[in-house]
């Protein structure tokens, strides 16, 4: 299937209720599972991945397949790994080439039998649950922060707690603080200084919860915006004080010219002038938001560099490669001038004609591109329902207010 998107004027207005953030969606979960706490959730995300998590922890099989989904395949390595029984844990083509091998190595050092059940290094596992009696790991920071937060979860349920040391690079470390504040919020007490993270064995208080908005799903409507002539949007979801990451965008899109405003239960964004000639950022703390920016930055003609791009190439598809093939298709010639960098310096190249922007599986693909509709009517983009791993309701909300999505 293909979508193309276009819209008859330039101008954008209208309220959009963002969906539940998936990443605390997903680890809320675990830890209601944890502490076999029955109180309701509220505003639980209705995603790909959180339905997987639900299914799987609502199963009564002993094989699991969690499709596309990252944080379900890495939280549930580590949750099996603790309870009584033999499990097998698969996913998608991808997901198979997504690696977990420092997740498993770290679990298996504190008692846990997990095996790989084609090739080394990565999923299919075979997990043998048991009682893990260490309490201390090592591991490296520098490949995905998703083997730290599947550590942390199950941390406080340990006879002596678990220290964590970590070595090199950190990377998306505001995910893993969005863990531990989570979990604080669950009653659980934690230490993280420098590269050390202690948690002492703790029971998980059972309390209701309230999911907050997606700030990674809120970033297209900044891009839409920055693209549009004039508007105004009503974003309905979003905390002013989060523990997503992805809230840093607000300072960089107002280089591209978005003002926001909270408001008490979400925030306005107004269309302004943008004064930007280059932008240069640091994606480490941001990973899911360097294809709203490198798209937006090309549309709006302002050369970038970004770095800390190191963990895209692991991600749903290699999304370096995609986006440099993609925005190629467009006209705009990109490059990767050493690893974990995306740059643009303005160079362009004819534009190719009869343009599909192909998704690779990845949601974030089709919502990047999406907001181009506002510049280049009727784009098509391949495979738009990909969009459900995070934002089901992404094209009707389009719809909404006032586009054409047509198949
Ligand atoms: O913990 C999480 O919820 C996530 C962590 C990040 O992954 P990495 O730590 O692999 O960069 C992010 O890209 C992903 O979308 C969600
Ligand atoms: C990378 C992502 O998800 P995951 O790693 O959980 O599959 C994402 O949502 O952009």
């Amino acid at each position: 299937m293909q979508y193309s998107i276009s819209k008859n004027n330039n101008l954008l207005e209208g309220r959009i209720i963002l969906p539940a953030s998936k990443s605390i969606s997903n680890r809320v979960q675990i830890i209601n599972a944890i502490s076999n706490n029955f109180e309701p959730v509220k505003n639980l995300s209705d995603c790909d991945d959180s339905r997987a998590m639900q299914r799987i922890l609502n199963s009564n099989t002993n094989s699991f397949d969690v499709g596309h989904a990252g944080t379900t395949m890495r939280f549930l390595t580590a949750y099996l790994s603790k309870i009584v029984g033999e499990w097998t844990l698969t996913g998608s083509h991808r997901m198979k080439e997504r690696p977990i091998g420092v997740l498993v190595d770290a679990l298996n050092s504190i008692g846990a039998q997990i095996t790989y059940l084609e090739k080394e290094g990565y999923p299919p596992l075979k997990i043998f649950g048991s009682n893990l009696t260490g309490e201390e790991v090592e591991l490296k920071g520098n490949t995905s922060s998703q083997y730290i937060t599947a550590l942390l979860l199950i941390a406080p349920t340990l006879e002596k707690g678990l220290r964590i040391k970590l070595s090199g690079k950190i990377v998306s470390r505001s995910y893993i603080e969005m863990t531990l504040n989570i979990m604080e919020e669950f009653g659980i007490k934690s230490e993280f200084k420098g590269q050390e993270i202690f948690v002492p064995n703790q029971t998980y208080q059972r309390i209701p919860y309230a999911v907050e908005g997606d700030w990674s799903g809120a970033s297209y409507w900044f891009a839409f915006m920055a693209l549009a002539d004039e508007g105004k949007l009503y974003l309905d979801g979003l905390k002013r004080h989060s523990f997503q990451g992805d809230s840093g965008l607000i300072p960089v899109f107002e280089m591209l010219g978005v003002k926001a405003q909270f408001s008490k239960r979400g925030m306005f964004i107004e269309k302004m002038e943008s004064k930007c000639t280059k932008l240069k950022f640091d994606f480490n703390q941001m990973p899911d938001l360097a294809q709203t920016f490198a798209v937006c930055a090309c549309l709006k003609n302002i050369p970038f560099h970004f770095t800390g791009l190191e963990t895209l190439k692991i991600k749903e598809t290699d999304r370096i490669f995609a986006l440099i093939t993609e925005l190629g298709k467009l006209g705009y010639v990109l490059n990767e001038p050493a690893d974990g960098e995306l740059a643009w310096n303005g160079a362009k190249k004819t534009e190719e004609e009869n343009i599909v922007i192909e998704t690779y599986h990845d949601h974030r693909m089709a919502m990047a591109f999406a907001p181009i509709a506002l510049v280049r009517p009727n784009i098509v983009i391949d495979s738009p329902d990909v969009v459900k791993k995070s934002y089901p309701n992404f094209w009707e909300q389009l719809k909404d207010v006032g586009f054409e999505v047509t198949e």
